[in-house]
């Protein structure tokens, strides 16, 4: 059975935006450039809820295996006729990629093309042709809806609609897969564990429309009924028709959904989306006053990249070139240090990036295994030995290497080499990052000296910015009295396409909630100085100290394993809290890095410490940094998902650790 075939498919015949749907304080606009978006009809907070909304049109996949945008196209079209008038009419208004309202983008009819052959809002790390050229093989057969067909019902051109409005995710957001099952086995009053509520929910999969129209049926009608409103304020707790296939598996998706499709992209967006269940949420990050757009990142995965990587993604999939502020000021920066910052970026994503994304692609809450996915395979071992028989190693690295040539990843080397475990060959490959990094690493000293002045100058902004924030907190803790959450840590925050793209919908005039709100000339700096921080601490500091782990010693020159240890715990901590809140607040993104870069500096015993090391006298280990980052993490997270993970989170801390210190 493939994984298409494993698709199920809810469509929602009760007729578009239930009545359960959450839509906040936003008005549809013309934004300049862009076509129509979405702007603030009021202030909103650090945290805020924006909207909550069901999918017009949604199929799930299994992990890994997201259902292609074709093959939601000939499911809407196979289903059209029995789809409700209100269903048709909001999918009809959607702007297709050649709409009258799309070319009003500018980059709208130009990038049409492009964005009709690329995959839709696809996040994570979908390749942008993988769905198109799967489609043409998995389309079902009866629909007719062959590579190159325009798919045209009732004068709706569906490929085109779907190109230019679908998201789609090969995962279903970590923590909120976390906060569905926790969720749903504390809401079931009998069962203990998601394997048991999966199966008692097989009985309502006997046919996949019926069970679906049955699994939504909040009422269509205003004012509805209890039932509605439950599924929209809990919506993890409405069984998936298809619950027996995807339960267990973190689940792909792609969809339809109205309000959300409205959304333009910024690359400093500030609002963060993920879909719970079938639901899509989408929250303010920062403080967003009135009059300004509402942003998400349509990059996913490449959200930490360096700019020309971003530039080339957006083009590839959706025909625009983005003018946001963080782009603008990345264009600035020095040839030199852009192209730097690429090579890092690259080797980066090339050779570490991909055993946390195992870690964090993992649902277990065991370190082991935890450990057992970060290494790439499922027999044991990864863990145990790596201390071991360092020289056997070495020696089998150069024979791996004298076969596969540079390269080499687990799966190559175990497909290669069959008489491997998976461990081993995830060994030696991790051995080839680090010979990789090690090679790195001898450049450094040379290329810092030569970007020295404008590194300073970086850090400078850096700097100047900080204190700038911290005015702003201490500020609206003043006039707030210190209540609100996640309020403080992001009401410094602007939208990044208001406040620098010049062509945003509207200055924005404050709320009625005082100055704390109003934009500021200086934000513009703070914004600056934000995409310079972002790029130096992300890339340079954290893979600069990646490499200094690597060769971490103590007073004597003697390998220290606690300052290894201590460096490798702070980095991949900072590694989580990128990866974790991309797609937030990036103004909280720095702040962390910016502490977790002064602990592991301090880690190191080369300051700078922070003021609380500073006062203890203590020059080495940097507690407090590292807590401050862990509180800002925290703000974050709750900023998006309305608690902390805790348990799951500190495992996974526990494990990366113990890969670093195996590897590094
Ligand atoms: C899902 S739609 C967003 C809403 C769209 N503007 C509309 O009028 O319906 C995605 C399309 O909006 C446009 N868009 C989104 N973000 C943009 C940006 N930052 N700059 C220029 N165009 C953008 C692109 O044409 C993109 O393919």
């Amino acid at each position: 059975m493939t994984p298409e075939e494993r698709v199920s498919i809810a469509l929602y015949f009760n007729g578009t935006a239930p009545a359960s749907d959450i839509v906040g304080p936003v008005v549809e606009r013309e934004i300049q450039g862009k076509g129509r978006g979405l702007v603030a009809t009021r202030g909103l907070v650090a945290g805020e809820l924006v909207m909550a909304v069901r999918p017009l049109a949604v199929l799930h996949g299994p992990q890994d295996a997201m259902p292609s945008p074709d093959s939601l196209v000939a499911h809407l079209r196979s289903h059209w006729p029995q789809l409700p008038p209100a269903t048709r009419r909001a999918i009809a208004a959607m702007h297709g990629a050649g709409s009258a309202a799309a070319a009003g983008s500018g980059a709208g009819a130009a990038g049409a093309g492009a964005a009709a052959a690329a995959a839709p809002r696809v996040s994570w790390s979908a390749p942008a042709a993988a769905p198109a050229a799967a489609a043409a093989a998995a389309a079902p057969p009866s629909s007719g809806s062959g590579s190159g067909s325009t798919a045209m019902v009732d004068g709706v051109d569906l490929r085109s609609v779907v190109s230019y409005n679908a998201y789609g995710d090969e995962y279903e957001d970590l923590a909120a897969a976390d906060l569905r099952r926790s969720s749903s086995s504390s809401s079931s009053s009998s069962s203990s564990s998601s394997s048991s509520s999966s199966s008692s929910s097989s009985s309502s999969s006997s046919s996949s429309a019926g069970a679906a129209s049955g699994g939504s049926g909040s009422g269509s009608g205003p004012g509805s009924a209890a039932g509605g409103t439950d599924t929209t304020t809990t919506p993890h707790q409405r069984p998936h028709p298809h619950a027996e296939e995807v339960e267990g598996v973190v689940r792909s998706h792609v969809g339809l959904w109205p309000h959300f499709s409205r959304l333009n992209h910024s690359c400093a967006p500030n609002c963060v989306h993920y879909v719970v269940g079938d639901t899509m949420v989408v929250r303010a990050v920062q403080a967003i006053p009135e009059g300004s757009e509402l942003t998400v990142s349509y990059l996913g995965r490449d959200d930490l990249a360096p700019a020309q990587v971003r530039q080339a993604a957006l083009g590839a999939r959706y025909g625009f070139a983005c003018g946001c502020g963080r782009c603008a000021t990345e264009r600035q920066l020095p040839e030199e240090l852009r192209e730097l910052l690429l090579q890092l970026h690259e080797r980066a994503r090339g050779d570490l990036a991909p055993r946390f994304e195992r870690l964090l692609a993992s649902t277990s809450t065991d370190p082991e295994d935890l450990l057992r996915a970060a290494a790439g395979g499922s027999g044991g071992g990864a863990g145990a030995g790596a201390a071991d028989g360092e020289e056997e190693e070495d020696e089998a690295d150069e024979e791996a290497e004298g076969q596969h040539g540079g390269g080499v990843t687990p799966t190559a080397v175990s497909a290669g080499t069959g008489g491997l475990t998976a461990a081993e060959a995830a060994k030696r490959a991790l051995k080839k990052a680090q010979q990789q990094l090690h090679a790195a690493q001898e450049q450094w000293p040379a290329l810092l000296a030569a970007l020295e002045p404008r590194l300073e100058e970086a850090a400078r902004q850096l700097h100047l910015a900080l204190r700038e924030l911290q005015e702003d907190d201490e500020g609206v803790e003043e006039e707030d009295g210190g209540g609100g959450g996640g309020a403080q840590a992001g009401a410094a925050g602007q939208s990044g396409t208001a406040a620098a793209g010049g062509g945003g919908a509207g200055s924005g005039s404050g709320s009625g909630s005082g100055g704390a709100l109003e934009p500021r000339p200086a934000m513009t700096r703070v914004q600056t100085a934000q995409a310079a921080a972002y790029q130096l601490l992300e890339l340079l500091h954290l893979h600069a100290e990646l490499m200094a782990s690597a060769t971490a010693t103590g007073p004597g020159g003697a390998p220290s394993p606690a300052r290894a240890a201590a460096a490798s715990s702070a980095l991949q901590a900072c590694w989580h809290v990128l990866d974790a809140i991309s797609r937030g607040s990036e103004v909280q993104v720095f702040q962390a890095c910016k502490l977790l870069n002064d602990a592991l500096l301090a880690a190191r015993g080369r300051g700078p410490a922070s003021p609380a090391t500073k006062a203890s006298g203590s020059a080495s280990a940097a507690p407090e940094p590292v807590r401050e980052a862990a509180a800002l993490l925290g703000q974050s997270m709750l900023a998006r998902y309305g608690r902390l993970r805790g348990r799951h989170l500190s495992a996974m801390t526990q494990a990366a650790i113990r890969v670093s210190k195996d590897f590094f």
